[in-house]
């Protein structure tokens, strides 16, 4: 069973002549395991699809299915409880809290689950490590290079060991090394931990390492969807 679904997937802003239509009747099924990205021109609807998936906007119509279940039908509690249990987030903007310590940042997640202890300290240091950013664990985080703070990001993102990590133009602020650095690791996370990866990029050297690209244009997808039976 696809870890994610979804049919007839609608996303309209705003009302009346302000209307707009962002994202039109999209089903696409992603397997668990998978590396996925979404692909498509400035204002197609990538970050509208990836909000939508990672359930952190509301279809206008449609659904999305998450291990088969119909995400309607959860409540904010629980659609809250299943995005900190299950998924890791990555952005372009980094988000990170600069006056902290990159410990204090990547260990968040993990207070917000309320684990406490030994275990908390171990699985931040372990994602950290996993990184490559143990040594830097004191440092604020303020005092990193761009590469670096993308690092953080991704150690906070794969903390609680998410299933699935969404990202949204996670090379989008970095050179094009320090990009493609940051596309291996999170490829080597889908590789080493069969985590499913989710990305928008325009980067194309990073959508072409993906399994398969969702192709958008003006707010349909035309094509990589799997299933377009609707
Ligand atoms: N909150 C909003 N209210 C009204 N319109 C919106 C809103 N968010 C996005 N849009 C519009 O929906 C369309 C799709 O936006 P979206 O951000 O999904 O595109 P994108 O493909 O991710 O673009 P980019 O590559 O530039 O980030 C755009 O025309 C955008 O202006």
């Amino acid at each position: 069973m696809a870890i994610i679904a979804t049919k007839r997937l609608t996303r309209i802003y705003g009302k009346q002549a302000a209307r707009f239509t962002a994202l039109q009747q999209v089903n696409l099924q992603i397997q668990a395991g998978e590396t996925v990205a979404i692909v498509g021109k400035s204002g197609s609807g990538k970050s509208t699809l990836l909000h939508l998936l990672a359930l952190l906007d509301q279809p206008t119509t449609g659904t999305v299915f998450f291990d088969g279940q119909d995400t309607r039908q959860l409540t904010a509690q629980a659609l809250d409880q299943l995005r900190l249990a299950r998924f890791g987030f990555v952005f372009q903007q980094f988000f990170l809290n600069s006056q902290d310590t990159v410990y204090e940042n990547v260990v968040l997640p993990l207070k917000i689950a309320k684990i406490t202890g030994l275990a908390r300290k171990k699985q931040a240091l372990a994602a950290l490590k996993a990184v490559g950013l143990a040594d830097k664990a004191k440092n604020k985080a303020t005092d990193l290079s761009g590469g670096q703070k993308q690092r953080v990001c991704i150690a906070r993102a794969l903390v609680n060991q998410p299933q699935i990590i969404f990202a949204d133009e996670p090379t989008g602020n970095l050179d094009s090394v320090t990009g493609a650095m940051i596309a291996d690791l999170l490829l080597t996370l889908n590789r080493d931990r069969g985590m499913t990866l989710i990305i928008v990029t325009h980067d194309p050297e990073l959508a072409a390492m993906c399994d398969r690209q969702l192709q958008i244009v003006d707010g349909q997808l035309i094509g990589g969807g799997q299933d377009d039976r609707g």
